[in-house]
């Protein structure tokens, strides 16, 4: 039953797939209208249906092949701006950088709590000099004038560029003008998704794919971002090939059929799913992305009649030999996936043969992002397409069982296999467990994916966060295992590495706040892991420290990534209903729908605050109470300093004019009072961190730069950071609803909630 559950439910997943190369604006207009019209909860479910198969093309993509060479796009252009500034301590500097880091080198930091000899000029009071300082970081021409327009900075070589470009054309041998561009753009690595194609006219094997690139994320040769699917056994253990068949299926597949109907001649030419899998090691220009633009859509039209009996055709494209298939990027997660591991063997005997044709469907299931791009690509494929093409499903023989189905399932462990030792804590999204692997005996931490929405499918943001965790890699990102199964297919789990603490359950124990070496130590990693979701067009949009994991080899980890998403150039609206109440940018709380890294840049301003104060540094109840939180500290922004604020949809609001920034106030050069203290190069940095204008914003390239990672008391080195009481014993949801609880935690839910369930959606 379950096998021909999921075999329908792959059935429907590869024409999707298929039809992701129909996208057309059209259509994501029309589906966007629908949603509106519509309103309802099926809906939304249908999209967030789409949005799933997007995310899978886009995460499993290796998307950071050739992005290396695009940072230097707007922010990089920023953040030159802003290091130059800083670390050179002239230029035309940050927030009082020339001033300030002229005198850095003299500075001498006092951890917390001690007084400073250096009393230095800034004092611990400089009201209005202060935001003489904060005006001219924020409204000094010279200092941001290598900020280009907001337009020019957008990163020109973003794969959503094409993504966004080639909705206007209606066809991709018409492009014309578009040739040109592309032409400058690394090559498209070809789709993982391609060689699964069942076209036997074309060599299916991508030698060049980004996929299969070393783990350095600098290298446009190579993704740092690995295959998901390298993850799982055989060529298409993709993590999402283990999801339980969605529940309407049938509603959904019909509905999107019925939309991608109408918009059957619109050709659509590249866009995400395909540009990322350029062939990283090629020049922009070579291969000609056009060339392969035509070429993919040639092997969609060749490979839609194969939609509704597609598994033989994929064996056999994929690999005349049933059983040998390898799937390129694949070769990674062999081990985790040999045989000899194969514990699920329940699963098999549940499922085995009788899971047809998902695995390539599966891969083209998840975008990270896309918004309407989900719903092109997936309202795009169209049973005309299948139906047109009988000849080349006749053509191709028979293969033999869906060996890479088989694979997966044999991949796919068991959480059986884990021995449950307790619960961590509880999110939104999931329940975290502390269990040990009976096999190997480590303890990891067990991310067991809510269901509580069931009916609506396998919950977006958990395909999210599988995706995004699978592919990335990064010492400061939390390391996510493999996916387990629950014994009955019904429960998805996240075995991660176990990390002992949060950062925000720590500091609540902590008497005393983080040392400036401390916190440049921890702020240094997560600047790493953030700057390295930036160099991969990852958004985290959530940063948080409840969502900074802290293990006692002085380890700091990124966690949580079920609202990140892919971005790209030039921005789409996003919702603004992201980033937790407290760390969320001020562009988000005036409503701006375009955003990027600068939201997150802003919460790590809050975070390096609270790291060095242990209180949250702008804790509203409410937007309004939020926003009134931030003017009070930092002075209310205006048109000089940030440039297009008024034309924010939510600051038509009066707000009370607030003229002196005072975040120096909080923290001093020097303190009598128990305030923390800053040295003058590191509240630069906070500064700039929490500069208004996301466009001067620091990005997390320049700050790692920054004067004040290199001036005494220096960094602390991960071995001598402090270590601390596993808190693994405890439920850390109860202790922190005891002793510390979220006014937002409720909030929160509603607006993820409705986040979800809105027109606009998380992905805007
Ligand atoms: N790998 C891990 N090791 C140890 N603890 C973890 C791990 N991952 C998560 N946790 C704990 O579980 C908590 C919740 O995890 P996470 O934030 O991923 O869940 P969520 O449902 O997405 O939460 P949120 O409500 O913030 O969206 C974290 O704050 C952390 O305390």
């Amino acid at each position: 039953m379950a096998g021909r559950r999921h075999g329908g439910y792959c059935d429907n997943e590869f024409r999707e797939r298929e039809s992701e190369f129909e996208l057309s604006r059209k259509e994501s207009e029309y589906s966007k209208e629908r949603y509106v019209r519509l309103g309802n909860g099926t809906q939304e479910y249908d999209r967030d249906r789409i949005r799933v198969r997007d995310l899978r093309d886009r995460v499993s993509g290796g998307r950071m092949g050739q992005r290396e060479g695009m940072n230097g796009g707007n922010r990089c252009s920023s953040s030159r701006s802003n290091s130059g500034s800083s670390s050179g301590g002239g230029g035309s500097g940050g927030a009082a950088g020339p001033r300030r880091c002229g005198s850095v080198g003299v500075i001498v930091d006092k951890e917390p709590g001690e007084l400073s000899s250096d009393s230095g000029s800034d004092g611990a009071i400089e009201s209005e000099s202060l935001v003489s300082k904060e005006g001219d970081n924020l409204s000094k021409g010279g200092e941001n004038g290598g900020i280009k327009a907001p337009v020019e900075k957008k990163r020109k070589f973003s794969p959503i560029v094409w993504d966004r470009d080639e909705k206007a054309v209606s066809n991709p041998l018409q492009i014309g003008g578009r040739n040109q561009v592309l032409a400058s753009l690394p090559p498209p690595p070809m789709p993982k998704l391609q060689n699964e194609l069942p076209d036997v006219t074309e060599e299916v094997t991508v030698e060049t794919s980004p996929v299969r690139g070393a783990d350095n994320p600098k290298s446009t040769s190579s993704s740092p971002i690995k295959d998901p699917i390298s993850k799982f056994s055989g060529e298409s253990e993709s993590p999402m090939e283990l999801l339980p068949p969605m529940s309407d299926e049938r509603q959904w597949d019909k509905g999107l059929r019925s939309d991608a109907l109408e918009d059957e001649d619109y050709v659509p030419t590249r866009h995400i799913s395909s540009s990322r899998w350029a062939a990283a090691n090629s020049s922009p220009v070579d291969k000609g992305e056009i060339v392969e633009d035509h070429t993919m859509i040639k092997r969609r039209k060749k490979l839609h009649p194969l939609d509704s009996s597609d598994s033989r055709l994929r064996s056999k494209s994929v690999s005349p030999e049933p059983g040998s298939v390898k799937r390129e990027g694949s070769e990674g997660g062999k081990g985790r996936l040999s045989a000899s591991e194969d514990p699920g063997s329940h699963l098999r005997s549940s499922s085995g043969d009788e899971y047809p044709n998902n695995d390539s469907e599966r891969d083209e299931e998840m975008e990270v992002d896309g918004d309407s791009d989900y719903k092109d690509r997936n309202m795009g494929h169209s049973d005309t397409d299948s139906e047109d093409e009988d000849g080349s499903q006749g053509a191709l023989e028979p293969a033999g069982p869906p060996q890479r189905c088989v694979n997966m399932l044999r991949g796919c462990r068991s959480v059986d296999d884990f021995e449950r030792l307790n619960r961590i804590d509880e999110g939104t999204y999931g329940v975290v467990f502390r269990a040990k692997d009976s096999k190997s005996g480590e303890i990891v931490a067990l991310k067991k994916v809510k269901m509580e929405r069931e009916r609506e499918g396998f919950p977006l943001t958990a395909l999210r966060e599988i995706n995004i965790l699978l592919s990335l890699h990064h010492p400061s990102i939390v390391d996510v295992k493999e996916v387990v199964v629950g014994s009955n297919l019904d429960s998805i789990y996240m075995v991660m590495e176990y990390m002992e603490h949060d950062l925000k359950g720590l500091m609540e124990s902590m008497k005393q706040p983080f040392s400036q070496s401390e916190v440049k130590c921890l702020m240094l990693q997560l600047l790493e892991g953030t700057k390295y979701l930036h160099d991969n067009w990852v958004l985290h949009r959530d940063l948080k420290t409840s969502n900074l994991l802290l293990n006692n080899r002085g380890e700091l980890k990124i966690c949580d990534f079920g609202l990140a998403r892919q971005y790209g150039s030039p921005l789409k609206p996003y919702t603004q209903m992201v980033v937790t109440l407290w760390y969320r940018a001020p562009e988000l709380l005036l409503g701006a729908q375009q955003y990027s890294t600068a939201i997150d840049m802003w919460s790590l301003g809050c975070i390096m605050a609270e790291m060095l104060s242990k209180q949250p540094l702008f804790n509203g109840t409410k937007e309004y109470d939020q926003l009134d939180k931030i003017f009070r500290t930092l002075g209310t922004p205006n048109e000089t300093i940030w440039p297009g604020f008024a034309k924010l949809s939510k600051a038509r609001v009066n707000f009370v004019k607030h003229p002196y920034n005072l975040l120096r106030k909080k923290f001093p050069a020097t303190s009598f009072t128990g305030s923390p203290v800053l040295s003058d190069a590191g509240f630069d940095l906070l500064n700039k961190l929490l500069t208004y204008d996301p466009e001067k914003r620091i990005s997390a390239e320049a700050a790692l730069n920054h004067e004040w990672f290199r001036e005494v008391p220096l960094p602390k080195s991960k071995d001598f950071m402090p270590t601390f009481p596993a808190q693994h014993a405890q439920d850390r949801r109860l202790r922190r609803t005891v002793k510390s609880p979220d006014p937002l935690e409720e909030q929160r839910r509603k607006e993820l909630l409705q986040a979800d369930l809105g027109t606009g959606g998380l992905f805007g």
